[in-house]
């Protein structure tokens, strides 16, 4: 069965620090990442984006900019939230413990680049195949 959920990912970002929160439950647990969930029905995406990252982080953010978007497949499962968060230092982002994919597009977020791709996953640890590309313009 193929379930297509919309889902935001909000990277708050100094010049030389990444914030990253802690996920302690449900997908993606005790992997470092930005904030972001689900979008809900009658949401924009960028309201869904805006509430995920209060819900999650505490903070309230003025506006947000498009840095990329990116595709997911699984040939699993799917699931909640919680997030605790901490500063990175932009050379020091803790990829052994992040999604593997994120080693790949953050170099392109870091330089202020858009990027788009696509990701299949095998489980939530192995990247079965993918193409990332840095772009002028972010696809509808
Ligand atoms: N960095 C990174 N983030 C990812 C990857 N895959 C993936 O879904 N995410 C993000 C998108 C979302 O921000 C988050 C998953 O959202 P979620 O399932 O926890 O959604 P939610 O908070 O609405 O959860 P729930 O309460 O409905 O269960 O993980 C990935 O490969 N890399």
């Amino acid at each position: 069965m193929v379930v297509n959920k919309v889902l935001t990912l909000v990277m708050i970002r100094e010049a030389r620090r990444v914030l990253l929160g802690m996920k302690k439950r449900g997908f993606g647990q005790g992997r470092w990442n930005g904030f972001g969930g689900k979008v809900e029905q009658g949401e924009t995406i960028l309201q869904g984006a805006l509430r995920e990252l209060h819900e999650e982080s505490g903070l309230t953010a003025r506006h947000l900019t498009e840095i990329g978007r990116l595709v997911f497949r699984f040939e699993g499962d799917p699931q909640l939230l919680e997030m605790r968060p901490c500063w990175f230092p932009v050379d020091k982002i803790p990829f052994d413990k992040m999604w593997p994919d994120d080693k790949l597009w953050f170099p392109i977020f870091l330089e202020g680049k858009l990027f788009s791709g696509e990701f299949t996953f095998e489980g939530h640890d192995k990247i079965l195949d993918y193409t990332l590309s840095q772009v002028k313009k972010l696809p509808m």
